[in-house]
């Protein structure tokens, strides 16, 4: 048997109602931050910053050393699969991810699955320091793992780059199945080892990222974001039993409900246009986390005190994890997030 968590982010994935959630914010480490830009202009690139263990772990305690969060999330980014497999991925100054894009089955075929471990060596590095530093000078503070879900990186995957509209994935999905499958099946193999070696090196809970869920229409939704996740939970919880897992099907609207029932997370992640109310009623036996609308961060003052105020109202009573209901914003301003930290502490 596990032995009952004490840290206040796994006390509310194991179902514990707090009267003080903890929270964390997604996004944490990032450009809003001087001394995130300071490291990364030395880094070199976006990809280097992520590769190189001892700078990766720096960022990531950057926001709880002003902050003091319940959980730090490993820097990283769910491209990083992609990467691990072999496909060539960059991310262009100021535009976001560029990939080789894969369309068919030869682009497919050239993955290297084999070489997962090999190219993700510096994120498993990447996790013991920060878990020995958080044992060290956080030891209240939780460790996140995370990967995208295998639907939102098959997106970068095959478009190549972030898109509106996700024509070719979904045209390869809608049009051959059977073939689209197999890119979604690698993922999910890829995923579950990847996830493993992370909480192997000390991630204490894992979060999976579906951030295009919402693009799918519903037959598309069960298929590509809800098999692929309950196939995912169901192989870590054999793997790791007691390692809490987080989903963020963002922009699932109604196939929320199917989607917690069915992939058996522990908690999801809900976005900022799910009414909070309706969540904390109608999602009964899993942990809510969210769902802060970033701008409202970005904007400060009486608005953000207002949805700060509404939002714990709804989740009181009930298991919850304050965060955000998506990245938070570069131009949001530091102050903002210390005063946020004053109305969640008191
Ligand atoms: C879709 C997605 C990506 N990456 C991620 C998602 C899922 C969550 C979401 O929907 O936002 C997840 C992610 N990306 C990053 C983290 C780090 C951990 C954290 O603090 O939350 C996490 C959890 C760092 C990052 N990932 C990226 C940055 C910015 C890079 C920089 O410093 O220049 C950071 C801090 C780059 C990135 N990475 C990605 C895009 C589209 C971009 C470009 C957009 C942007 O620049 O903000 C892909």
């Amino acid at each position: 048997m596990t032995a009952a968590p004490t840290k206040p982010f796994l006390r509310a994935l194991a179902g514990e109602t707090q009267t003080r959630p903890p929270f964390w914010l997604m996004r944490q480490a990032g450009r809003y931050l001087p001394e995130y830009r300071e490291v990364r202009a030395q880094a070199g690139g976006f990809l280097d910053l992520c590769l190189k263990p001892a700078l990766g772990c720096e960022v990531t305690l950057q926001p709880l050393r002003r902050y003091g969060m319940d959980a730090a999330i490993l820097f990283s980014d769910i491209l990083l699969v992609p990467h691990a497999l072999g496909q060539s991925v960059g991310f262009a100054e100021g535009e976001g991810p560029r990939l080789a894009a894969i369309r068919d089955m030869n682009g497919l075929r050239a993955l290297d699955f084999d070489g997962l471990h090999r190219r993700a060596e510096p994120v498993y590095e990447t996790v013991r320091r920060i878990r020995e530093n958080l044992d060290k000078d956080f030891p209240t503070t939780a460790l996140i793992g995370f990967a995208g879900s295998p639907w939102t990186v098959a997106c970068y995957m095959v478009e190549g780059q972030g898109s509106k509209e996700y024509m070719h994935v979904k045209q390869w999905a809608f049009s051959d199945p059977e073939g689209f499958g197999q890119l979604i099946d690698l993922l999910v193999r890829a995923t579950v080892e990847y996830i493993s070696a992370q909480i192997k090196a000390g991630a204490e809970a894992v979060q999976l990222f579906d951030s295009w869920a919402g693009a799918l229409p519903v037959d598309g939704f069960h298929q590509w974001v809800i098999k692929p996740t309950r196939a995912i939970v169901d192989a870590l919880r054999a793997r790791h039993p007691g390692v809490p897992i987080i989903g963020f099907p963002r922009q699932a609207g109604l196939n929320l409900e199917a989607y917690v029932r069915e992939t058996g997370v522990d908690g999801v992640s809900l976005d900022p246009g799910v009414p909070a109310a309706w969540a904390s009623e109608t999602l009964k036996g899993v942990t809510l986390q969210g769902n802060l609308d970033p701008v409202l961060l970005l904007t400060g003052g009486a608005a953000m005190r207002r949805g700060v105020t509404e939002l714990l109202e709804a989740m009181s009573g009930r298991p919850f994890i304050f965060n955000l209901g998506h990245g938070i914003l570069k131009e949001t301003p530091p102050e903002h997030v210390a005063e946020l930290t004053r109305l969640l502490r008191g």
